[in-house]
């Protein structure tokens, strides 16, 4: 399972890079304006130049609109600025239809500046809340539009957590959906080290994570802190050991 971490900003970033052989991706986004808000191109850029060559840089879209050319261009400028995973979330579609259309624009945009880039079609494990598709459409909305994976998050930041609004039993089917349309599955909403067996047990293959490492893990007020990633990573090994072992057994 791989670790995306969010920061919000260059200096956050720079705490993300203090702790860089504990994660895989780093995840540019801008908390104030929601939970997928975009950031600007330049802050985007310098995350890129700050974090190691090695390392993914992500960047989220926002929690876009049913307004599929916005939202392209949207993603093109993020993969211009230096993002290889390009993340939507699409918070303004009401149908998978829609997201489709949404999506199938955006893996255009990325894709023809650059192949190898990573679109990830993202939705909300408190979908039900906000209005929007249905958190077990996402694979094949992602499928259908030719993204390369599929991911859960939570709308709401107000404590509720992915397994709140999507039990483990469904996140496994969600797994299960994405595995067999050939995308990476991706799971956040304030997710902690104790979510970390369950997430492992699914075949979860990326994690997305930014409170359960920041101070008093609070995604808000606290800041990312690089033994917190440490921790959380150790964590995530120790499960994924078990899990293996298990398995072998
Ligand atoms: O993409 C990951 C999100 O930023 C998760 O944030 P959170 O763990 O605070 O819900």
């Amino acid at each position: 399972m791989l670790l995306l971490i969010s920061p919000d900003g260059v200096e956050e970033a720079l705490d993300c890079a203090k702790a860089a052989e504990y994660l895989d991706i780093v995840d540019v986004k801008k908390p104030d304006e929601g939970s997928l808000g975009a950031n600007f191109p330049w802050v985007i850029r310098e995350i890129r130049d700050a974090v190691p060559a090695g390392k993914p840089v992500s960047a989220t879209v926002g929690d876009v609109p049913y307004k599929p050319g916005t939202v392209a261009q949207a993603a093109l400028g993020a993969a211009v600025s230096g993002a290889t995973y390009i993340k939507v979330g699409l918070y303004g579609c009401t149908t998978p239809d829609q997201a489709i259309e949404v999506m199938r624009g955006v893996v255009r945009a990325v894709k023809d500046y650059r192949p190898d880039a990573l679109v990830v079609a993202s939705g909300y494990a408190d979908a039900h809340r906000i209005g929007c598709v249905n958190p077990l459409a996402l694979p094949d909305i992602a499928h259908r539009a030719g993204a390369d994976a599929a991911m859960l998050d939570t709308a709401i930041k107000d404590g509720t957590r992915l397994f709140d609004h999507v039990p483990p039993d469904a996140c496994g089917e969600f797994v299960r959906l994405a595995h067999e349309a050939g995308l990476l599955a991706a799971l956040a909403g304030s997710v902690k080290a104790a979510d970390l067996g369950a997430l492992t047990r699914i075949g979860t293959d990326i994690v997305g994570v930014r409170g359960a490492v920041c101070e008093g893990g609070d995604r808000n007020a606290g800041r990312i802190q690089p033994h917190l990633v440490a921790a959380f990573r150790a964590e995530m090994d120790r499960h994924a050991q078990e899990h293996a072992a298990a398995a072998a057994s």
